[in-house]
C-alpha cells in the first residue's frame, strides 16, 4: 500500500495528476465506499458534483454537492464549466471543470463519482483516466441496499432500479469491476486498483 507521505511526495515531485472515475448503480456503497477511501487517502481529490436534486437530509451544499435549480445549471452548461453532464432519475448531474483541471495541474489524483453516461464522456476526452466499476452481489442485493438507505421515494427507486440495468449492463466498458459484496474486501480492491494497478 501507498502511503500518504509517499503520495504526498509524488505531489510535490510534480508527478502528474491523475482522473479516476468511480461508475455504478445507485445504493451500490460508491459513496460509502469513498468515504472510507478518504479516511485513510486524505490526499485524493474527490470532486464535488453540481446537480438538481433536492438536498437529502444531512446533505451540505458545497460538500456533498453544490445543490443548484435548472436555470443554474443550464447555465453553467452554457458558460462550458462542466466536464461532464447527463441527466439521471429526472435532475441534473455535473462535474465542475475548473476545480478538477485545476487540483490535476497540482499534480493532485483526482475522483469522480459519476453516472454511466457522464463517465462515457470522461472516457473520450481524457482516454488515460482509470475506469472503475463498481458491481452489487446480486440485483435483489442492491434494491435491498438502494431501500435500507432509506433515502429516496418510491417513484425515484423504481427509476434508480431501471437505471441500474443499464449501467451492469455496460461494466465491461470499464478498465476494471470491483464487486461490493463485504465491504472490506471491495475497499482494499479499490485502494489496490488506485495505488497498485497491476500492469497490462
Ligand atoms: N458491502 C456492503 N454491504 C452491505 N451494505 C453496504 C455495503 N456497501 C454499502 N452498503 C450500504 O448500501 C447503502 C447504499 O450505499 P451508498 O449510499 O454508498 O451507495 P451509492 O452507490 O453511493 O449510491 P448513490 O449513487 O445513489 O449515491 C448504504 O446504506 C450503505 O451503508
Ligand atoms: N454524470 C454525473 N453523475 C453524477 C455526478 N454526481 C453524481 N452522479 C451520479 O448520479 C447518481 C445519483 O446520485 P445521488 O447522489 O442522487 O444518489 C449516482 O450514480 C452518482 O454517481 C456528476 O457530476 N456527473
Amino acid at each position: 500500500m501507498i502511503s500518504t507521505d509517499e503520495i504526498n511526495r509524488m505531489n510535490e515531485q510534480k508527478v502528474e495528476g491523475r482522473l479516476i472515475v468511480l461508475t455504478g448503480p445507485s445504493g451500490v456503497g460508491k459513496g460509502t465506499l469513498l468515504r472510507s477511501l478518504m479516511q485513510s487517502h486524505p490526499e485524493l481529490y474527490l470532486s464535488v458534483s453540481a446537480t438538481t436534486r433536492a438536498p437529502r437530509p444531512k446533505e451540505i451544499n458545497g460538500k456533498n454537492y453544490y445543490f443548484v435549480s435548472r436555470p443554474e445549471f443550464e447555465q453553467m452548461l452554457k458558460a462550458d464549466e462542466l466536464l461532464e453532464w447527463a441527466e439521471y432519475a429526472g435532475n441534473y448531474y455535473g462535474t465542475p471543470r475548473q476545480q478538477v483541471e485545476e487540483k490535476i495541474q497540482q499534480g493532485k489524483w483526482v475522483i469522480l463519482e459519476i453516472e454511466l453516461e457522464g463517465a462515457r464522456q470522461i472516457a473520450k476526452s481524457f482516454p488515460s483516466a482509470l475506469k472503475i466499476f463498481i458491481s452489487p452481489p446480486s440485483f435483489a442485493e442492491l434494491e435491498k441496499r438502494m431501500r435500507g438507505r432509506g433515502q429516496d421515494a418510491e417513484d425515484a427507486i423504481a427509476k434508480r432500479l431501471s437505471h441500474a440495468k443499464t449501467e451492469i449492463a455496460a461494466a465491461d466498458e470499464f478498465d476494471l469491476q470491483i464487486i461490493n459484496d463485504d465491504f472490506d474486501t471491495a475497499l482494499h480492491s479499490l485502494e489496490e486498483a488506485i495505488f497498485n494497478p497491476t500492469q497490462p
